[in-house]
C-alpha cells in the first residue's frame, strides 16, 4: 500500500505524466515505484513512459509552441509571477514532498522551495528585459537590428537532489523566453515535478506548453528521443558528466543548443591567514549541504599546515552535533543518502583514503538503511580517491597542504571546475586565487554561492551554459540580425 503524505493541498499529489495538460498513463499501462529514502516506505507508482509516449508530449509542445512563442513577454512575466504565487502558498506541502522523496531534512526542503521558486521570480523581471541592440552598418544604405526570439520547444532533465529547483531553474527562463517545454523527470523524485506542472496548469499556462514525463528503465530510450528528435531545438541538462556525454554526442546530429550542469569536485582551501572558525562553520555548510549531495558541495578540503590541527578538531566537534535522521522528525539536522549506491561510493571514498593511512576523526561508516554517518577523515594523502572523484555524500576530507602554489595546482589537478571556495583575509590572495582556480564559481570566504541573480555554472568536464542571472534566459533564446535595406 502506498503510503501517501498527508498535504493541505492534496491536488499537488498527481500520479500520472502530464502531456497537453492532461494527466495520462503510458501506453502499456505499465508503472515504476517511488520510494522514500528516509524509511524506505513505498509512496506510489507513476507511469513508464517510452518513446512514443515522449513524441506525443514532444508533439504537444510543438503545437503549443506555435502560439506560446508569440506571446506578449509581458504575459509571460504575468503567467511566472501566478506560478510564483501558487508555490508560495503550497511551499509547506512541496517541501514535505521534498522531503519525503529526497531524504533531505524539511527545514533544508523549505530552503529549497524558497530558492526553487526565486527563479520564477527573477525570470519574471528577465522576461520583459530581453532586448536587442541596434548595430551601426558598414554600408550606409543599411540599418541592422538585432532581436531575440525564443530558440524552440526544450527539453529538460534533470536529477534528483533538488527536485524542485533544479526544474525552476531551467524551466522559469524556458517560459520567459516564450520557449515551450517537455521535462524528463529523475525516476526517485517525480512527485515534486507533477505538483510543479499542475501548479502551472493552475496557473494558466496553456495546454502543451509544459509537458513532464515519468521514466526509470526507458531512461536511456527517452533521452536519445529528446536528443535525437529534430523538433527538439535545446537541451538543457544536470546530472552527472558520464550521462552529459551520451546526450552531448546524441544530440550531435540535429546539432541542439546544449547547456549542461554536470560533475563537480570542489576545492575548499583554508589559508592560514583565515578566520579559523568562519572556516569551520562554512566548512560545515558547503560541505554537507543535503548530506554531501550537492553538485556545489566542498570535496576536497585543503588546509595549511600551520592551523591544520586547529581545524581539524574544531571541525570534528561540529559535526559531532550534528543529528542524524528521518527528514520529518523534529531537531533532524542531517538526512539519509538517495540510494544504496550512493552509500558504496562514500565507503569505497572512505575505504581507500584509509588504505592511504588517512586518520578517521568522525563517522566512517554505515548506520542502517541508507543512513551513512557523517564523517571526517584526516591526513588524507593528495593522491586518495576522495581528491580526484565527487563523493556525492557527507565524507570531509582533510588535505593539509604547505604553500599558495602547491594548492592551486592540487585544486585544479581534476577534470571538472564546477565551484571552488576559499577562506583567506588577505585581499590580494583572494584575487590570485579567484583567477587562478579553474572553476566557474568562486566563493571566497562565502560557502553557500546559490541564488537565482547568478550565473550559475562550471568550467571543464562540469560543463557549459550557465543557468540563472541575466545569462540565463540567453540559453533559451536565439540571436537573429535584420539587415534593412533601402533605408535612404
Ligand atoms: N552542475 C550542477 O548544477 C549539478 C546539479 C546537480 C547534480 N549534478 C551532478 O549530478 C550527479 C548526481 O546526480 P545523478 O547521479 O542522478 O546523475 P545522473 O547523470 O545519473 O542522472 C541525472 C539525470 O539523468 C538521467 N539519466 C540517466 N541516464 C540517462 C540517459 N542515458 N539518458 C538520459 N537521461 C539519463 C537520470 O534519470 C536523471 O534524471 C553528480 O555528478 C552531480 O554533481 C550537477
Ligand atoms: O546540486 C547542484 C545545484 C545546487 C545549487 O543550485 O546550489
Amino acid at each position: 500500500m502506498a503510503k501517501v503524505p498527508q498535504l493541505r493541498n492534496a491536488s499537488l499529489w498527481q500520479t500520472k505524466s502530464f502531456i497537453n495538460n492532461e494527466w495520462v498513463g503510458s501506453d502499456n499501462g505499465a508503472t515504476f515505484a517511488v520510494s522514500d529514502p528516509g524509511n524506505g516506505d513505498h509512496l506510489g507508482d507513476v507511469p513508464e513512459m517510452g518513446v512514443a509516449e515522449t513524441r506525443r508530449a514532444v508533439a504537444a509542445a510543438s503545437e503549443a509552441y506555435k502560439s506560446f512563442s508569440k506571446t506578449t513577454t509581458k504575459s509571460r512575466q504575468d503567467l511566472l509571477n501566478r506560478i510564483f504565487a501558487l508555490i508560495n502558498e503550497n511551499a509547506d506541502d512541496l517541501a514535505k514532498m521534498v522531503t519525503i522523496e529526497n531524504g533531505k531534512p524539511l527545514a533544508d526542503a523549505k530552503g529549497e522551495v524558497g530558492y526553487g521558486n526565486s527563479f520564477f521570480e527573477w525570470f519574471a523581471g528577465e522576461a520583459v528585459r530581453t532586448y536587442g541592440d541596434v548595430v551601426p552598418a558598414a554600408n550606409p544604405d543599411l540599418r541592422n537590428i538585432v532581436i531575440k526570439q525564443p530558440i524552440g520547444v526544450c527539453a529538460i532533465l534533470t536529477p534528483w537532489n533538488f527536485p524542485i529547483a533544479m526544474i525552476t531553474r531551467k524551466l522559469a527562463p524556458a517560459l520567459a523566453a516564450g520557449c515551450t517545454v517537455v521535462i524528463k523527470t529523475p525516476a526517485e523524485t517525480p512527485f515534486c515535478a507533477l505538483a510543479i506542472a499542475h501548479l502551472c496548469k493552475e496557473a494558466g499556462v496553456p495546454a502543451g506548453v509544459v509537458n513532464v514525463v515519468t521514466t526509470d528503465k526507458n531512461v536511456a530510450d527517452v533521452g536519445k528521443e529528446l536528443c535525437e528528435n529534430p523538433i527538439i531545438k535545446k537541451v538543457s541538462f544536470t546530472g552527472s558528466t558520464r550521462v552529459g556525454k551520451i546526450l552531448m554526442q546524441q544530440s550531435s546530429n540535429t546539432l541542439k543548443k546544449l547547456s549542461f550542469e554536470l560533475g563537480g569536485n570542489a576545492p575548499f582551501i583554508v589559508f592560514d591567514d583565515a578566520d579559523v572558525d568562519a572556516a569551520v562553520a562554512g566548512a560545515i555548510a558547503c560541505k554537507f549541504r543535503s548530506s554531501g549531495q550537492t553538485c556545489v558541495c566542498a570535496n576536497r578540503i585543503y588546509v595549511q599546515s600551520s592551523i591544520y590541527a586547529e581545524f581539524a578538531a574544531k571541525l570534528s566537534e561540529k559535526v559531532n552535533q550534528f543529528k542524524l535522521g528521518y527528514g520529518l522528525d523534529e531537531g533532524t539536522t542531517h538526512g539519509p543518502l538517495i540510494a544504496e549506491r550512493a552509500l558504496d561510493k562514500v565507503q569505497q571514498h572512505v575505504e581507500d583514503a584509509i588504505k592511504r593511512g588517512a586518520d578517521v576523526l568522525n563517522g566512517g561508516k554505515r548506520v542502517g538503511g541508507n543512513f551513512y554517518a557523517p564523517t571526517v577523515l584526516a591526513n588524507v594523502p593528495a593522491d586518495a580517491l576522495v581528491n580526484h572523484d565527487e563523493t556525492f555524500g557527507p565524507l570531509a576530507a582533510l588535505t593539509k597542504f604547505e604553500t599558495e602554489e602547491d594548492v592551486i595546482k592540487l585544486a585544479n589537478d581534476t577534470d571538472v571546475g564546477l565551484a571552488g571556495y576559499m577562506y583567506s583575509r588577505d585581499v590580494g590572495r583572494v584575487w590570485r586565487v579567484s583567477e587562478a582556480l579553474e572553476v566557474g564559481m568562486v566563493g571566497a570566504n562565502a560557502p553557500i554561492l546559490s541564488q537565482a541573480c547568478i550565473p550559475f555554472g562550471g568550467q571543464k568536464q562540469s560543463g557549459f551554459g550557465r543557468e540563472g542571472g541575466r545569462q540565463g534566459i540567453e540559453e533559451y533564446q536565439t540571436t537573429k540580425l535584420i539587415a534593412m535595406g533601402g533605408v535612404i
